[in-house]
């Protein structure tokens, strides 16, 4: 595991960014794993000022969607990626799959989104966000190790965290749609990011704690290719950090 801790947001997207870009300009036709909520924001913003690297011909999967939102809703996980990612980039919109929170048969369409990423040749490189509470995409604490994507109740401590983006905290979605932790461990580079104080336990659990169910992000233990950007409010529980990691930035 790759560690770099980075001053603040902006040096965290940059740093995102680069490895990013990175991929793309030495294999365009690449697969993007995708992570929404506020801490991809300044990494998708750096891309799109980044106009060195053409993204045409990158297929991106987002990591999860609330059931009962789809594009055109502001919330909708749907609509950030449009926003902040494929419209930016200039990803046509048949190469962005985004899990079908608004399907009549949602079981099949968990099914359909695993194959999806399958026909894709897997994920090069799935950029991750940190709940506060451990969670990696919707997968709360409980979830299995080898699940993939289905639907799961949210827990009310991400229900009150993701509040902040709607007008209403009781319009939060009370399930969504997640690619599994299974899933996540089959994409062959995990970039996990983590920015402010809010994240620094959950840093702390995932990176130095056991491998457990209580915190699901601490999976990326198990993976073999895995580099976790880290702002310094988020990473100030890691202490020890240096004995931990190879590369400390
Ligand atoms: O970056 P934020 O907004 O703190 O969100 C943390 C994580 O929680 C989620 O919103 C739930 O999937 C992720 O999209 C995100 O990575």
């Amino acid at each position: 595991m790759e560690l770099m801790v980075v001053q603040g947001r902006q040096e965290l997207g940059a740093a995102a960014a680069k490895v990013i870009a990175e991929l793309v300009r030495a294999h365009p036709r690449s697969v993007l794993g995708l992570a929404t909520g506020a801490s991809p924001l300044p990494v998708y913003a750096q891309l799109t000022a980044d106009s060195g690297t053409d993204y045409r011909q990158t297929t991106c999967f987002a990591l999860d969607e609330y059931v009962g939102l789809a594009a055109p809703h502001p919330q909708s996980f749907g609509q950030f990626v449009r926003e902040h990612v494929a419209n930016p980039l200039g990803i046509a919109a048949e190469r962005i799959h985004v899990p079908d929170g608004v399907a009549e048969d949602l079981e099949a369409a968990c099914a359909l989104f695993e194959r999806g990423i399958e026909a894709a040749g897997g994920v090069d490189l799935q950029v991750l966000g940190i709940g506060r509470n451990g969670h990696l995409a919707f997968n709360e604490p409980g979830s299995a190790a080898d699940s993939r994507t289905r639907v799961v109740a949210l827990s009310e401590d991400t229900r009150r965290a993701n509040a902040r983006f709607f007008a209403n905290p009781s319009s939060v979605p009370t399930h969504a749609v997640t690619q599994g932790l299974g899933t996540i461990l089959a994409a062959r580079h995990l970039l996990l990011l983590a920015s402010g104080p809010e994240k620094a336990s959950a840093v702390e659990r995932a990176l130095n704690g056991p491998v457990t169910t209580d915190c699901p992000a601490s999976v990326i233990q198990l993976h073999p290719n895995v580099t976790v950007i880290a702002d310094q409010q988020a990473a100030e529980s890691l202490g020890s950090a240096e004995a931990m990691v190879p590369t400390l930035h």
